[in-house]
């Protein structure tokens, strides 16, 4: 069967209709703290804050970590790599947190040190011990990061809460520990998002990726966005998995063969002009659940969506 790869069944309508609406409160003026010289919050316009944002956390060392290695496609890390770097981006590093000993995260503690002990101080603190912020966006795994740390540089379990959906941790929480020597504290912070997504594109792989509660955009939405991604990149293993006959672009086909692979499906009762009658349907919200989920844990291969 040919595929078109531009083809995606999600309405035209749905994309101007709801997108716009889940992704307004990005788009709202906001405040940013900006270290100035009285340490002021004021307001500015979106660009302005954009900059101002951007110049604040370039005063600090950062090191950039790109997780969930595991789920991407090894492939393109060159090219991911090159593209940070034309960016500006030099301290990048990829980890896998779930792994018991990840080499990435081994080398974190090394990398921080080095660009913290080659950087310019701005304290003037006796104490020498490093404090660090995780930022980023909502479920990326900046919890299991810290977790990952103390696991590996200090052999203790786990201090901040990490959970599948994102949202888990609601506040800056205190710092912790995740070395001795050097003194390395980090902190926990809640997922955050820019002000503005870039394009409704970029929008529906955050979604994809679990970074925004999948009931705000839908669970069909996201599995119709899922299927075309997975066809637009050639990865077909969802049909080997679902032990479909063919590849296909039509979402509702798709879904229907989930359900019954997995005996996902639902007695409906019927009213015909002979009596009702109970006819049993396929369950297509449980199949596209399942099929996210089984995406989200790299069940469907390895994929990078940029
Ligand atoms: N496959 C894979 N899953 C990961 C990895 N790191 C974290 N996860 C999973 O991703 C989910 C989110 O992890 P968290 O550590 O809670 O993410 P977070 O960024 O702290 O989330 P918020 O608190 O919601 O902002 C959990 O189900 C983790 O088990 C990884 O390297 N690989």
């Amino acid at each position: 069967m040919e595929l078109n790869p531009n083809a995606n069944s999600v309405k035209q309508l749905w994309w101007e209709a709801t997108i716009p609406s889940c992704f307004r409160f990005w788009r709202t003026k906001y405040c940013t703290l900006v270290p100035g010289p009285y340490g002021k919050r004021f307001e500015t316009d979106e660009s302005e804050s954009e900059k101002a944002f951007q110049e604040s956390l370039n005063i600090r060392p950062h090191l950039l970590i790109l997780n969930k290695l595991d789920l991407a496609d090894p492939s393109s890390k060159q090219r991911v790599l090159k593209q940070l770097e034309q960016s500006g981006l030099e301290n990048v590093l990829f980890t896998d947190c779930l792994r018991q000993m990840d080499v990435n995260v081994k080398k974190i503690v090394p990398m921080v040190t080095q660009l913290i002990e080659s950087s310019p101080r701005y304290h003037r603190e006796e104490d020498t011990h490093y404090c660090l912020m995780v930022i980023g966006v909502p479920n990326v795994g900046k919890s299991s990061l810290i977790n990952a740390l103390r696991r590996t540089n200090l052999k203790k379990g786990r201090a901040s809460r990490v959970g599948g959906e994102p949202g888990i941790t609601k506040a800056v929480l205190t710092k912790i520990q995740v070395c001795e020597r050097p003194a390395l504290f980090l902190v926990d912070t809640p997922g955050v998002f820019p002000p503005k997504i870039e394009s409704l594109e970029t929008g529906m792989k955050l979604a994809l990726c679990g970074t925004i509660l999948d009931h705000l955009v839908g669970e069909d939405i996201i599995a119709d966005y899922l299927l075309y991604s997975l066809n637009r990149l050639e990865k077909f293993s969802y049909v080997d998995q679902y032990s479909l006959p063919e590849p296909s672009d039509d979402i509702q086909q798709v879904l229907k063969g989930i359900a019954v692979k997995l005996g996902k499906t639902q007695k409906v009762k019927a009213i015909t002009g002979v009596g009702d009658i109970t006819i049993t349907m396929p369950n297509y919200s449980a199949a596209a659940y399942h099929f996210i989920r089984a995406f989200r844990q790299g069940e469907l291969g390895r994929v990078t969506l940029d």
